[in-house]
């Protein structure tokens, strides 16, 4: 329930921001500052005492993969609930969060490595069609200060493939290449082909091309400006609260 401000019962959402100077980091200011619902109370970067965040309810981390995992740990243990955007997340840094999240039982944390809507339909409409088609291969493309290849939407993108493949009994794509320039396939994330380019005039992009006898399907998303991830990020924010434990991705939050 709110009031007219549509400010919750306890007053607005009190939310931190790590790495509020960054590309992210400063949308996400303007957007939390925008929301009638939550409050900015504190704008943290690189350098900064992290004890200044302990006020927050949430704090949204889009820093660095180096970084993320002590920003992470801190939160946790400090009992502020966590919404990441920051890439690098493997499945062994998802069990460690885990781990911490378990001595907090009551802490939330969602790390979704695209908080774009459109992005996340992109990945369900993907891990739908893979059962169909015997090749798959993903092409992303971003901004060239990116400083992780491959992004961290296609690893997801291909890891959710690659488990829909193998639960339909699909085997490898086929691929006669015997004689490689290295790098000219990819990278092979858990047996799909990905394929990362950098180019100035980007922001992030990715398709997903599939093939199969006589056919070929290809499911695009664009984000054009990094406005495009706010409404999942502010959605994440609401949500987390009332989340303990470790949320991957949106999709559980869109449905
Ligand atoms: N999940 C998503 O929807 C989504 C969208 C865009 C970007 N990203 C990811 O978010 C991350 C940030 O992207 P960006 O383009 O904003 O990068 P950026 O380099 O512009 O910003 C990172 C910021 O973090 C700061 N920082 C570094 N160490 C810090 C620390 N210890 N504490 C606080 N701040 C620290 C840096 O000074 C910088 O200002 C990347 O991993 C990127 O892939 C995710
Ligand atoms: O700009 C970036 O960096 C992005 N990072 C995320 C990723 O690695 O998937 C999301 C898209 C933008």
């Amino acid at each position: 329930m709110t009031d007219e401000q549509g400010k919750g019962p306890q007053g607005p959402i009190r939310v931190a921001v790590l790495g509020a100077r960054g590309r992210m980091g400063v949308e996400v200011c303007r957007a939390v500052e925008a929301a009638a619902d939550m409050e900015l109370v504190a704008a943290l970067d690189q350098g900064d005492d992290l004890s200044a965040a302990a006020g927050a309810e949430v704090a949204v981390d889009f820093t660095t993969p180096d970084v993320v995992m002590d920003n992470l740990r801190w939160c946790v243990e400090a009992g502020v609930h966590a919404v990441v955007g920051t890439t690098g997340f493997t499945g062994r840094r998802l069990d460690q969060v885990r781990d911490w999240l378990a001595a907090r039982p009551e802490v939330g944390a969602v790390i979704a490595p695209n908080f774009g809507i459109g992005a996340v339909l992109m990945m369900q409409f993907a891990e739908r069609a893979a059962r169909h088609f015997e090749s798959v291969e993903i092409i992303e493309q971003h901004h060239p200060r990116k400083l992780d290849a491959p992004s961290g939407t296609a690893t997801h993108t291909a890891r959710r493939i690659a488990q829909a493949r193998a639960e339909a009994g699909l085997g490898p794509a086929p691929d006669a290449t015997k004689d490689e320039v290295p790098g000219a396939r990819g990278a092979d994330i858990d047996g799909v082909r990905v394929h990362a380019v950098r180019a100035t005039g980007l922001v992030a992009h990715q398709e997903v091309l599939f093939g199969t006898a006589g056919e070929t399907l290809t499911i695009r998303h664009d984000s054009y400006d990094r406005v495009s991830f706010m409404p999942g990020v502010l959605l994440a924010v609401r949500a987390v609260r009332t989340r303990p434990g470790l949320t991957i991705g949106l999709d559980p939050l869109l449905d």
